[in-house]
Protein backbone atom coordinates (compact mmCIF):
# COMPACT_ATOMS: atom_id res chain seq x y z
CA UNK A 1 0.00 0.00 0.00
CA UNK A 2 1.35 3.54 -0.74
CA UNK A 3 2.73 5.20 2.34
CA UNK A 4 0.78 7.39 4.27
CA UNK A 5 2.03 11.50 3.74
CA UNK A 6 -0.17 13.05 6.17
CA UNK A 7 -2.13 11.70 8.53
CA UNK A 8 -4.89 13.92 11.16
CA UNK A 9 -6.32 11.51 14.32
CA UNK A 10 -9.69 13.34 15.29
CA UNK A 11 -8.12 17.05 15.47
CA UNK A 12 -9.98 19.16 17.51
CA UNK A 13 -9.40 23.08 17.37
CA UNK A 14 -11.03 24.89 20.24
CA UNK A 15 -11.34 28.60 20.67
CA UNK A 16 -12.57 29.52 23.70
CA UNK A 17 -16.18 28.01 23.44
CA UNK A 18 -16.40 27.33 19.98
CA UNK A 19 -15.15 24.33 18.25
CA UNK A 20 -13.44 25.67 15.50
CA UNK A 21 -12.25 21.91 13.93
CA UNK A 22 -14.13 18.88 15.41
CA UNK A 23 -12.38 15.80 15.58
CA UNK A 24 -11.71 15.85 11.88
CA UNK A 25 -9.64 12.38 10.91
CA UNK A 26 -8.09 11.93 7.00
CA UNK A 27 -5.05 9.65 5.75
CA UNK A 28 -3.63 11.50 2.49
CA UNK A 29 -1.21 8.79 0.88
CA UNK A 30 1.55 9.91 -0.93
CA UNK A 31 1.07 11.58 -4.10
CA UNK A 32 -2.99 11.98 -4.16
CA UNK A 33 -4.78 14.71 -4.24
CA UNK A 34 -7.28 16.17 -1.49
CA UNK A 35 -9.66 19.19 -1.46
CA UNK A 36 -10.78 20.63 2.14
CA UNK A 37 -14.47 22.05 1.10
CA UNK A 38 -16.81 23.97 2.91
CA UNK A 39 -19.19 27.04 3.38
CA UNK A 40 -17.50 30.18 5.10
CA UNK A 41 -16.90 29.73 9.09
CA UNK A 42 -16.72 25.65 8.13
CA UNK A 43 -12.72 25.26 10.09
CA UNK A 44 -11.47 24.97 6.50
CA UNK A 45 -8.42 27.31 7.72
CA UNK A 46 -8.37 26.61 11.11
CA UNK A 47 -7.62 23.22 9.72
CA UNK A 48 -4.55 24.09 7.40
CA UNK A 49 -3.13 26.51 10.15
CA UNK A 50 -3.35 23.25 12.50
CA UNK A 51 -2.02 20.98 10.01
CA UNK A 52 0.71 23.55 9.46
CA UNK A 53 1.91 24.24 12.47
CA UNK A 54 0.33 27.80 13.07
CA UNK A 55 -2.29 26.76 15.67
CA UNK A 56 -1.90 23.72 17.81
CA UNK A 57 -4.39 21.00 18.47
CA UNK A 58 -6.47 21.20 21.80
CA UNK A 59 -6.75 17.60 20.96
CA UNK A 60 -5.69 14.74 18.26
CA UNK A 61 -2.39 13.72 16.65
CA UNK A 62 -0.96 14.86 13.10
CA UNK A 63 1.65 12.67 11.59
CA UNK A 64 3.46 13.67 8.69
CA UNK A 65 5.82 11.67 6.49
CA UNK A 66 5.59 9.12 9.33
CA UNK A 67 7.02 11.98 12.01
CA UNK A 68 4.49 12.89 14.68
CA UNK A 69 4.26 16.42 14.40
CA UNK A 70 1.34 17.06 16.86
CA UNK A 71 3.15 19.84 18.86
CA UNK A 72 5.84 20.57 16.46
CA UNK A 73 6.03 24.22 15.47
CA UNK A 74 5.97 25.03 11.62
CA UNK A 75 9.39 25.51 11.09
CA UNK A 76 10.17 21.67 12.03
CA UNK A 77 6.94 20.51 9.97
CA UNK A 78 8.53 22.96 6.59
CA UNK A 79 11.95 21.11 7.42
CA UNK A 80 9.78 17.82 7.82
CA UNK A 81 8.85 18.30 3.85
CA UNK A 82 5.28 20.37 4.53
CA UNK A 83 4.99 23.20 1.86
CA UNK A 84 1.92 26.08 1.77
CA UNK A 85 0.95 28.93 -0.29
CA UNK A 86 -1.40 31.39 1.79
CA UNK A 87 -4.47 33.66 0.99
CA UNK A 88 -2.97 36.23 1.75
CA UNK A 89 0.21 36.75 -0.74
CA UNK A 90 3.82 36.50 1.63
CA UNK A 91 5.56 38.22 -1.40
CA UNK A 92 8.56 40.59 -1.38
CA UNK A 93 7.37 43.22 -3.49
CA UNK A 94 9.99 45.23 -4.29
CA UNK A 95 11.95 42.35 -5.11
CA UNK A 96 12.19 40.48 -8.59
CA UNK A 97 10.14 36.75 -9.48
CA UNK A 98 13.80 34.82 -9.09
CA UNK A 99 14.98 36.71 -5.87
CA UNK A 100 11.05 35.70 -4.01
CA UNK A 101 11.91 32.10 -5.25
CA UNK A 102 15.75 32.00 -4.72
CA UNK A 103 14.96 33.15 -0.67
CA UNK A 104 12.78 29.75 -0.37
CA UNK A 105 14.99 27.68 -2.62
CA UNK A 106 17.87 29.25 -0.17
CA UNK A 107 15.96 28.18 2.66
CA UNK A 108 16.02 24.68 1.71
CA UNK A 109 19.67 24.08 0.97
CA UNK A 110 21.02 22.63 4.77
CA UNK A 111 24.94 21.99 3.09
CA UNK A 112 27.15 21.89 6.01
CA UNK A 113 29.98 24.51 5.56
CA UNK A 114 32.81 24.15 3.50
CA UNK A 115 34.80 26.08 1.34
CA UNK A 116 33.43 25.63 -1.54
CA UNK A 117 29.79 25.77 -0.21
CA UNK A 118 28.66 28.88 -1.77
CA UNK A 119 29.75 28.29 -4.73
CA UNK A 120 28.05 24.62 -4.62
CA UNK A 121 25.02 26.35 -3.14
CA UNK A 122 24.46 29.09 -5.45
CA UNK A 123 24.53 26.71 -7.97
CA UNK A 124 21.87 24.54 -6.60
CA UNK A 125 19.75 27.55 -5.56
CA UNK A 126 19.50 29.00 -8.86
CA UNK A 127 18.94 25.15 -10.31
CA UNK A 128 15.83 25.15 -7.64
CA UNK A 129 14.55 28.66 -8.70
CA UNK A 130 14.44 28.23 -12.24
CA UNK A 131 12.40 24.68 -12.36
CA UNK A 132 10.43 26.26 -9.79
CA UNK A 133 9.35 29.30 -12.10
CA UNK A 134 9.46 26.75 -15.21
CA UNK A 135 6.98 24.66 -13.16
CA UNK A 136 4.51 27.71 -12.57
CA UNK A 137 5.24 29.11 -16.60
CA UNK A 138 7.03 32.25 -15.25
CA UNK A 139 10.49 31.65 -16.32
CA UNK A 140 9.87 34.59 -18.78
CA UNK A 141 9.09 36.96 -15.80
CA UNK A 142 12.39 35.88 -13.96
CA UNK A 143 13.64 39.42 -13.50
CA UNK A 144 10.34 41.47 -13.28
CA UNK A 145 9.79 43.43 -10.17
CA UNK A 146 6.68 41.06 -8.54
CA UNK A 147 5.07 44.69 -8.10
CA UNK A 148 4.63 44.88 -11.80
CA UNK A 149 2.85 41.42 -12.08
CA UNK A 150 -0.90 40.51 -12.47
CA UNK A 151 -2.60 38.85 -9.49
CA UNK A 152 -2.92 36.19 -10.95
CA UNK A 153 0.55 35.61 -11.98
CA UNK A 154 1.51 36.59 -8.12
CA UNK A 155 -0.69 33.62 -7.18
CA UNK A 156 1.35 31.55 -9.44
CA UNK A 157 4.59 33.13 -8.10
CA UNK A 158 3.21 32.28 -4.39
CA UNK A 159 2.95 28.65 -5.73
CA UNK A 160 6.53 28.63 -7.21
CA UNK A 161 7.99 30.37 -3.34
CA UNK A 162 6.60 27.17 -1.74
CA UNK A 163 8.09 24.53 -4.71
CA UNK A 164 11.32 25.81 -4.29
CA UNK A 165 11.58 24.65 -0.81
CA UNK A 166 11.31 20.97 -2.29
CA UNK A 167 7.98 20.03 -0.35
CA UNK A 168 6.75 16.60 -0.28
CA UNK A 169 3.32 17.93 0.72
CA UNK A 170 1.51 20.85 -0.51
CA UNK A 171 -1.36 23.07 1.46
CA UNK A 172 -2.44 25.62 -0.82
CA UNK A 173 -4.90 27.75 0.50
CA UNK A 174 -7.43 29.01 -1.73
CA UNK A 175 -5.55 29.04 -4.46
CA UNK A 176 -7.72 30.48 -7.22
CA UNK A 177 -9.47 32.78 -4.84
CA UNK A 178 -9.98 36.69 -6.38
CA UNK A 179 -8.88 35.27 -10.07
CA UNK A 180 -10.56 35.86 -13.38
CA UNK A 181 -12.39 33.17 -15.00
CA UNK A 182 -8.97 33.35 -17.39
CA UNK A 183 -6.76 32.94 -14.78
CA UNK A 184 -8.42 30.21 -12.90
CA UNK A 185 -8.37 28.54 -16.16
CA UNK A 186 -4.60 28.77 -15.63
CA UNK A 187 -3.82 27.56 -12.19
CA UNK A 188 -6.34 24.61 -12.76
CA UNK A 189 -4.34 23.92 -15.21
CA UNK A 190 -0.84 25.01 -13.66
CA UNK A 191 -2.40 22.39 -10.15
CA UNK A 192 -2.88 19.93 -12.76
CA UNK A 193 0.91 19.66 -14.02
CA UNK A 194 2.35 19.58 -10.32
CA UNK A 195 4.63 16.74 -10.22
CA UNK A 196 2.76 13.50 -9.73
CA UNK A 197 4.64 12.34 -7.18
CA UNK A 198 3.89 15.66 -4.84
CA UNK A 199 1.02 15.18 -2.21
CA UNK A 200 -1.11 18.37 -2.53
CA UNK A 201 -3.92 19.23 -0.15
CA UNK A 202 -6.17 21.93 -1.24
CA UNK A 203 -9.25 24.39 0.18
CA UNK A 204 -11.32 25.83 -2.64
CA UNK A 205 -14.47 27.55 -1.38
CA UNK A 206 -15.68 27.13 -5.22
CA UNK A 207 -16.75 23.71 -5.29
CA UNK A 208 -17.07 23.30 -8.75
CA UNK A 209 -13.13 23.61 -9.10
CA UNK A 210 -11.92 21.94 -6.22
CA UNK A 211 -13.74 18.82 -7.61
CA UNK A 212 -11.90 19.11 -10.68
CA UNK A 213 -8.09 19.23 -9.32
CA UNK A 214 -8.57 16.20 -7.03
CA UNK A 215 -8.95 12.58 -6.22
CA UNK A 216 -10.07 12.66 -2.41
CA UNK A 217 -12.77 15.39 -0.85
CA UNK A 218 -13.24 16.39 2.56
CA UNK A 219 -16.44 18.08 3.25
CA UNK A 220 -16.66 20.31 6.44
CA UNK A 221 -19.28 22.26 8.22
CA UNK A 222 -19.39 24.09 11.60
CA UNK A 223 -15.57 22.22 12.29
CA UNK A 224 -17.29 18.74 11.39
CA UNK A 225 -16.42 16.25 8.57
CA UNK A 226 -19.72 15.74 6.98
CA UNK A 227 -18.56 14.03 4.25
CA UNK A 228 -15.39 12.28 2.57
CA UNK A 229 -15.19 11.11 -0.54
CA UNK A 230 -14.84 10.81 -4.40
CA UNK A 231 -15.54 14.22 -6.19
CA UNK A 232 -18.90 12.12 -7.51
CA UNK A 233 -20.00 10.40 -3.93
CA UNK A 234 -19.38 14.08 -3.14
CA UNK A 235 -21.46 15.70 -5.62
CA UNK A 236 -24.13 13.32 -5.24
CA UNK A 237 -23.84 13.83 -1.19
CA UNK A 238 -27.07 15.72 0.18
CA UNK A 239 -25.53 17.01 3.37
CA UNK A 240 -23.13 18.71 0.99
CA UNK A 241 -25.54 19.95 -0.92
CA UNK A 242 -27.80 21.24 1.75
CA UNK A 243 -25.01 23.15 3.66
CA UNK A 244 -23.70 24.76 0.07
CA UNK A 245 -27.64 25.95 -0.58
CA UNK A 246 -27.84 27.21 2.92
CA UNK A 247 -24.49 29.08 2.63
CA UNK A 248 -25.65 30.86 -0.99
N1 LIG B 1 -7.94 32.76 15.97
C1 LIG B 1 -9.24 32.60 16.15
N2 LIG B 1 -9.84 32.92 17.31
C2 LIG B 1 -11.16 32.73 17.49
N3 LIG B 1 -11.99 32.20 16.55
C3 LIG B 1 -11.45 31.86 15.38
C4 LIG B 1 -10.06 32.04 15.10
N4 LIG B 1 -9.82 31.59 13.84
C5 LIG B 1 -10.99 31.17 13.36
N5 LIG B 1 -11.97 31.34 14.27
C6 LIG B 1 -13.38 30.95 14.11
O1 LIG B 1 -13.38 29.56 13.79
C7 LIG B 1 -14.43 29.28 12.85
C8 LIG B 1 -13.83 28.61 11.63
O2 LIG B 1 -13.10 29.60 10.92
P1 LIG B 1 -12.19 29.27 9.66
O3 LIG B 1 -11.55 30.53 9.21
O4 LIG B 1 -11.32 28.12 9.97
O5 LIG B 1 -13.28 28.79 8.60
P2 LIG B 1 -13.17 28.65 7.01
O6 LIG B 1 -13.89 27.41 6.66
O7 LIG B 1 -11.75 28.74 6.61
O8 LIG B 1 -13.97 29.92 6.50
P3 LIG B 1 -13.71 30.84 5.19
O9 LIG B 1 -14.13 30.02 4.01
O10 LIG B 1 -14.63 31.99 5.45
O11 LIG B 1 -12.25 31.22 5.19
C9 LIG B 1 -15.12 30.59 12.55
O12 LIG B 1 -16.26 30.68 13.37
C10 LIG B 1 -14.08 31.63 12.93
O13 LIG B 1 -14.68 32.83 13.34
Amino acid sequence: MTPTALHLDAVTVRFAALTAVDRVSMTVRRGERWAVIGPNGAGKTTLFRTISGEVLPSSGRITLLDHDVTRKPAYRRAHRGLGRTYQITNLFSELSVVENVAIAALGRTRSRFRSWWPLRMERDVSRRAREALEQVHLAHRHDTPVAELSHGEQRHLEIAVALAADPAVLLLDEPAAGLSSSERMLMRRLITELPRELTVVLIEHDMNLALELVEHVVCMDNGETIATGSPDEIRANERVQAVYLKSD
